[in-house]
């Protein structure tokens, strides 16, 4: 593990990582920020989640293995319920949504985003209600949109002038008034990886309110009987530390409500911000807690609000990694290790497991940075700075590019990785036919299977030909 300043950057064998990765004093140590809160190392130094061994869940459900710490879970997202009292929460279940998940999700009192068919076939089979559900997606199917009408969902975010008008026609067909939000795009360029920001120009989400296409939309539903516009709707992207970006969102989307206003003689009564909410993943991450970023979202709000002399908008907001994302770490055993001999004389060590990028996509996909820890026994050995690989046919199929681990790291050891509950079993491939492992709850001593191991045979029931 990651101490937070100490040490000196071990240089013993020529190892290099990042200039911010420090040797730690202890290699056994828990950086506090990157562990779900029932997560420690035990008397006998493996680690235990829940009062629960992970030697022995790796023993019951084998490896690699996603653990959810379930309290932690709901306890981010009881923060979120408390930070935004006077608002709504749409857990946004792309992070990681089984009906385990919807069921904690509604339990704990939040909405729910989803942006599939089957994310939604998801919460109705979890039993959510659909009223307070929210259907996302660029390119909804008429399939998806009537089913989403047939349950009664509560909002529709619509993307694009083909959808408004599919939408008003599969509604009016039914009799029924949707109630949608117009997503905008608010020309932001939010601080974090290309890939996963979506509120500047050149990209798929929105409508853009700069060329005046988002007023457009907001026309062509208000023409529409069997639409209901309760609001206006900005997502400017995700894993992202700083408001900044939610400033300059709010103050434009706000802009637009105020002309909708002056053209259509209608205050819109909701404003949805998105999610996006970033968290750690290495001692160098510093996310703000959910309180801080409801106050700073209330205040930028109320400010622009006065400004253009609107009433303030009821707020939603869609967080999901900062709710799953830290209350589950993945478990791998290890296979092989290998020093591979570098320029100059010095070596790198891999430490390949038995996932990899079929499990975690994250880290080739975004170049995002995890952390490790070894998870089956504590080592009094000297750490040395290792590469975590996964089994894949790709020599980038790395899980943590940088990371200290006792020099005594052998197959059969258990590493754990944390801060993969979200984007990391819902982004999850068959890649190389590898079955995608399964999800295991945790919580006061128990341990809970909560999505299954897929087995060879469901890969080969796919294969007909
Ligand atoms: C519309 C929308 N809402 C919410 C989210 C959730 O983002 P995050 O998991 O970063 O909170 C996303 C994903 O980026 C999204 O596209
Ligand atoms: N999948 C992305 C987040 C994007 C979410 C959808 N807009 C990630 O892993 O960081």
């Amino acid at each position: 593990m990651r101490a937070h300043e100490a040490g000196a950057l071990h240089a013993e064998a020529g190892h290099r990582g990042p200039s911010w990765l420090r040797e730690p004093d202890d290699v056994n140590a828990l950086y506090p920020g990157l562990w779900s809160a029932g997560v420690e190392r035990g008397d006998d130094g493996g680690l235990r989640v829940g009062g629960v061994a992970v030697r022995d869940l790796a023993a019951e459900f084998g490896t690699p293995l996603y653990v959810v710490d379930e309290d932690d879970f709901r306890s981010r997202a009881r923060a979120f319920r408390a930070a935004f009292a006077d608002a709504d929460v749409y857990y946004a279940g792309k992070a990681f949504l089984s009906v385990a998940t919807a069921r904690w999700v509604a339990e704990e009192g939040l909405n729910l985003d989803v942006c599939s068919g089957g994310e939604l076939a998801v919460a109705l089979r979890a039993g959510f209600p659909a009223e307070r559900i929210g259907l996302h997606g660029n390119n909804k199917s008429p399939a998806e949109l009537t089913r989403a009408l047939d349950a009664g969902v509560g909002r529709i975010i619509v993307d694009s002038f083909e959808e408004i008008d599919r939408l008003a026609a599969l509604a009016a067909a039914r009799g029924v008034r949707a109630s949608v939000l117009v997503r905008t795009k608010v020309g932001v360029e939010a601080h974090t990886h290309e890939y996963i920001a979506t509120a500047h120009e050149d990209q798929k989400f929105g409508f853009s309110i700069a060329s005046g296409e988002a007023a457009e939309a907001v026309r062509a539903v208000l023409k529409q009987p069997s639409l209901r516009l309760l609001g206006l709707h900005s997502h400017i992207g995700s894993q992202i530390y700083d408001t900044a970006g939610f400033e300059v969102a709010a103050r434009r989307v706000l802009g637009l409500q105020a002309a909708v206003r002056d053209e259509h003689h209608l205050e819109l009564p909701e404003l949805d911000l998105g999610g996006g909410f970033g968290i750690a993943y290495t001692s160098q991450d510093d996310p703000q807690p959910p309180d801080v970023l409801a106050a700073g979202l209330a205040e930028i709000i109320a400010h622009e609000c006065a400004g253009y002399g609107l009433a303030v908008p009821r707020l939603s907001v869609e967080p999901g990694r900062a709710i799953a994302g830290p209350s589950t770490f993945t478990l791998y055993e290890v296979g092989t290790v290998k020093s591979v001999p570098l320029d100059g004389g010095a070596s790198r060590r891999y430490v390949a497991v038995d996932g990899g990028m079929s499990d975690n996509i994250r880290t080739a996909l975004y170049d995002a940075d995890y952390s490790c820890t070894l998870a089956s026994r504590a080592s009094a050995a000297a750490p040395v700075l290792s590469r975590v690989v996964g089994k894949h046919c790709e020599s980038g199929d790395i899980v943590v590019k940088d990371e200290f681990l006792p020099g005594d790291v052998v197959a059969g050891d258990l590493i754990a990785v944390p801060g993969t509950g979200a984007y990391c079993r819902s982004m999850a491939s068959n890649y190389n036919h590898q079955p995608r492992p399964a999800v295991v709850a945790v919580r006061a001593g128990e341990a809970r299977l909560i999505m299954r191991r897929e087995t060879e045979d469901d890969l080969l029931a796919l294969d007909v030909g």
